[in-house]
């Protein structure tokens, strides 16, 4: 269901000219500068850490339309600084240009960096400087800080993009729809969620978007238990099992405890007035 290009799959390695070379996690505006400076027959060469959970490996290639190719760093770690650039060489047979950031460095022990890139690679090498907005280093790491403290605002600056996590429907504890309001309830795997609270947010169904407010965490109220769960806007949607895509927009208030089921649904209330409020505002 979900939109994606897999264009890797699709472009000869011998047509590729140019490529970029990094993780890629969360696919910001320093890695979306990068690929400025690729020629039209450029291809991202993502290397997997294993780690990535802002745009885990299969939900990647949405961010840009040059063909990404996966190599696992386990594989090719050992490598020495001219075997990397062998391997390069033999995978792309027509490269002509590497672009990487200030920062990066490979092979064994990572003791080879952009100065050793230039040195072993007969071609031209483009090494980006620091990419920094308002003062704010752009990186997958830092990102991943702000989100974790539910300042979600900075992160899309960031990202140059709202963050976006994919669930999968699930049944909730069925008391939403009786004493609340009917939320869809959802299982994510592999991304990072923001801090637990409320928040305004887009959610994707079956390829159409609608505004919506999403409650991340603890139920510390009812059962405890951990839930993401969405309710969308002036619809009535019913649970369709299709994959669901929620983008982040806004962080409304913390997590709480309330000491009657009647409380909690009067803030509950109250934050679906403030977040209408909002998608008019902004339209
Ligand atoms: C907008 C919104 C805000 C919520 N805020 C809280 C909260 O602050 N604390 C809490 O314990 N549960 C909160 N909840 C979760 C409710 O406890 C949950 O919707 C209710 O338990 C129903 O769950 P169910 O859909 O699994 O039946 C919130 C839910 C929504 C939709
Ligand atoms: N802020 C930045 N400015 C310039 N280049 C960058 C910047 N961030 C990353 N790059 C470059 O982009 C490529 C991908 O790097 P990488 O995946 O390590 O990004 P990152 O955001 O720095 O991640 P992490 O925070 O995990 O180190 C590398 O070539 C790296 O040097």
């Amino acid at each position: 269901m979900e939109m994606q290009k897999n264009s890797s799959t699709l472009v000869n390695k011998k047509t590729i000219t140019s490529i970029a070379i990094g993780g890629f996690d969360g696919m910001h505006i320093a890695h979306q500068e990068l690929f400025k400076n690729l020629d039209e027959n450029g291809a991202i060469v993502s290397i997997e850490s294993g780690f990535a959970n802002l745009t885990p490996k299969r939900y990647r290639q949405e961010y840009s339309n040059y063909p990404i190719y996966y190599y696992v760093l386990d594989n090719i770690k050992h490598l020495e600084g001219d075997q990397f650039i062998k391997l390069l060489n033999e995978e792309f047979p027509n490269l002509k240009k590497i672009v990487v950031g200030y920062d990066f460095c490979f092979g064994k022990n990572r003791k080879y960096c952009t100065k050793d890139l230039k040195e072993l690679f007969h071609g031209d090498v483009k090494i980006i400087d620091e990419i920094k907005l308002d003062d704010i280093a752009v990186h997958s790491r830092v990102i991943r800080e702000y989100l974790k403290d539910g300042e979600i605002e900075v992160a899309n600056k960031l990202l140059g993009k709202e963050y976006k996590i994919y669930g999968h429907q699930i049944k909730g504890q069925g008391l939403g729809s009786k004493s609340f309001v009917p939320t869809i309830n959802l299982k994510v795997n592999e991304f990072l969620l923001p801090k637990e609270g409320v928040y305004i947010t887009k959610t994707i169904l079956e390829e159409k978007e609608y505004n919506s407010i999403t409650f991340l965490g603890h139920r510390v109220s009812t059962d405890g238990s951990f839930a993401v769960e969405t309710h969308i806007l002036n619809e009535d949607i019913k649970n369709n099992n299709y994959t669901t895509q929620i983008k982040f927009i806004k962080k409304l208030r913390e997590n709480l405890k309330f000491d009657s089921f009647e409380k909690l649904k009067n803030q509950i209330l109250e934050d679906i007035e403030t977040t209408k409020k909002y998608f008019i505002n902004i339209y």
